[in-house]
């Protein structure tokens, strides 16, 4: 029996896949053999002895110890591109609000309550202080051209927008996915000194932190429209307020409200709603489900963001070993020299690394003793030994 935790809310179409004869699913669960998590933030969490594996049912990772539990020998996933159409809308959305004023003009028509049949009046007479201009024509910045960024593009496209995108790593998938009418930035600048609108879709991490800085707002256009439904701690807020007060930002839309932002007529503030769709939940759950099952019973990684892909079909009868290692030579020969020495045939093996983590599947026919679990446990550099029978022995 397996012990799921849920820290956040995880839709039931992804927990309806973990059978109650093989897994336990609760909020409460202790020391768990694997977390489900949205946003929660785990970033001090005490981690058992137990956890095997954290599934983060979305894509952004800035929640979790990613290299605590690299160290741990803790699988990380992730859920590619699982909510990115939700995402997408939620930017095409505000990509109008930033420019015709939708949401100030409706909180405006909603004061006029009480007025009688003042009303229609009052909002002919009104209605002009809440004018903006249209998006076809104009000039878009992309930044970021993964799942969402590329989804993001080829829709402004779409709209009649011209299209410049930045994304020094781009995937070739993602590429081939690229409406080839999007123009490729050669730098960020680019993108910050000639575009009327710029919508961000990179991950939060040391090199992303405070991306939009007084530095990026002095070379903006004057009167650019920002979009951020990424991640808050990508803007520097005291900056970006300074920006939308000389009139450098127009308006700014995050999906990510914090105090200094609220009550700012050229702040719209989403309450982190991007993923927040029926469809997007349960694409995420079920994607986080099937990953962690997949390893929980099998040791396959598929979509980590700290380990290696890595599969290998089961060998009926076989026992598996799995081992994670510091990525230096003559850790597999280790282990092999363990089973050696203890009369253990192979049958099949595999063996792949990302950066400094290796990762091992060794199928070896008939069972594998506490003694040799002991002996890979003991070798220097082993990050983490499991054995998978038909049940997960340790
Ligand atoms: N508001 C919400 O509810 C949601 C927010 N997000 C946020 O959106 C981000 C992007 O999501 P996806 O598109 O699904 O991720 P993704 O991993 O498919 O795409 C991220 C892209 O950013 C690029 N990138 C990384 N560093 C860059 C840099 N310095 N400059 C330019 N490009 C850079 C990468 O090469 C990659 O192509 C997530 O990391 C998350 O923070 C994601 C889903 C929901
Ligand atoms: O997938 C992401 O990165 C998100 O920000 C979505 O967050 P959520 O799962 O809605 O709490």
């Amino acid at each position: 029996m397996y012990n799921i935790k849920t820290l956040n809310s995880i839709s039931e179409k992804g927990l309806e896949l973990l059978s109650k004869d093989e897994f336990m699913v609760s909020n409460e669960a202790e020391n768990p053999d694997a977390i489900l998590v949205r946003s929660a933030n785990m970033l001090e969490m005490e981690f058992g002895s137990n956890l095997k594996a954290i599934a983060r049912a979305g894509a952004g990772v800035n929640n979790i110890p990613i290299d605590r539990c690299t160290e741990k020998g803790i699988v990380v996933f992730n859920t590619p591109g699982a909510n990115a159409n939700g995402v997408k809308e939620l930017v095409i959305a505000a990509l109008f609000m930033s420019s015709r004023r939708i949401n100030q003009g409706i909180s405006w028509a909603q004061s006029l309550k009480g007025k009688g049949d003042e009303v229609p009046k009052l909002v002919e007479k009104g209605k002009s202080q809440f004018e903006g201009p249209e998006i076809k024509g104009k000039r878009i910045g992309v930044i970021g051209l993964g799942a969402i960024g590329v989804m993001v593009a080829n829709d402004a496209v779409s709209l009649g927008m011209e299209v410049i995108g930045y994304d020094p790593f781009i995937s070739v998938n993602a590429a081939w996915g690229l409406s080839s009418s999007v123009i490729r930035a050669t730098s960020l600048d680019q993108i910050m000194s000639t575009c009327d609108y710029i919508t961000v879709h990179v991950p939060l991490g040391p090199e992303t932190k405070g991306m939009f800085n007084k530095e990026k707002f002095a070379i903006m256009k004057k009167g650019a429209r920002i979009i951020n439904l990424s991640r808050g701690g990508l803007v520097v807020n005291k900056d970006m307020l300074d920006a939308l007060d000389d009139g450098t930002v127009a308006c700014y839309v995050t999906d990510f409200p914090e105090q200094d932002l609220l009550g700012n007529d050229k702040i719209i503030t989403i309450p982190h709603l991007g993923a927040s769709t029926p469809e997007s939940e349960e694409n995420c759950a079920v994607m986080a489900v099937n990953q962690v099952k997949d390893y929980l019973e099998k040791g396959v990684i598929k979509n980590s963001v700290n380990f290696p892909n890595c599969d290998m079909a089961v060998k009926p009868g076989c026992t598996r070993i799995l081992t994670a290692h510091e990525n230096v030579p003559n850790m597999v020969g280790q282990v092999t020299s363990i089973l050696a020495a203890n009369k253990v045939n192979i049958a099949d093996m595999l063996t792949h690394h990302k950066n400094n983590i290796g990762y091992n599947m060794i199928d070896v026919d008939g069972k594998v003793t506490e003694d040799i679990y002991t002996s890979i446990k003991n070798i220097a550099g082993i990050k983490m030994v499991r054995i998978i029978e038909e049940k997960s022995l340790y």
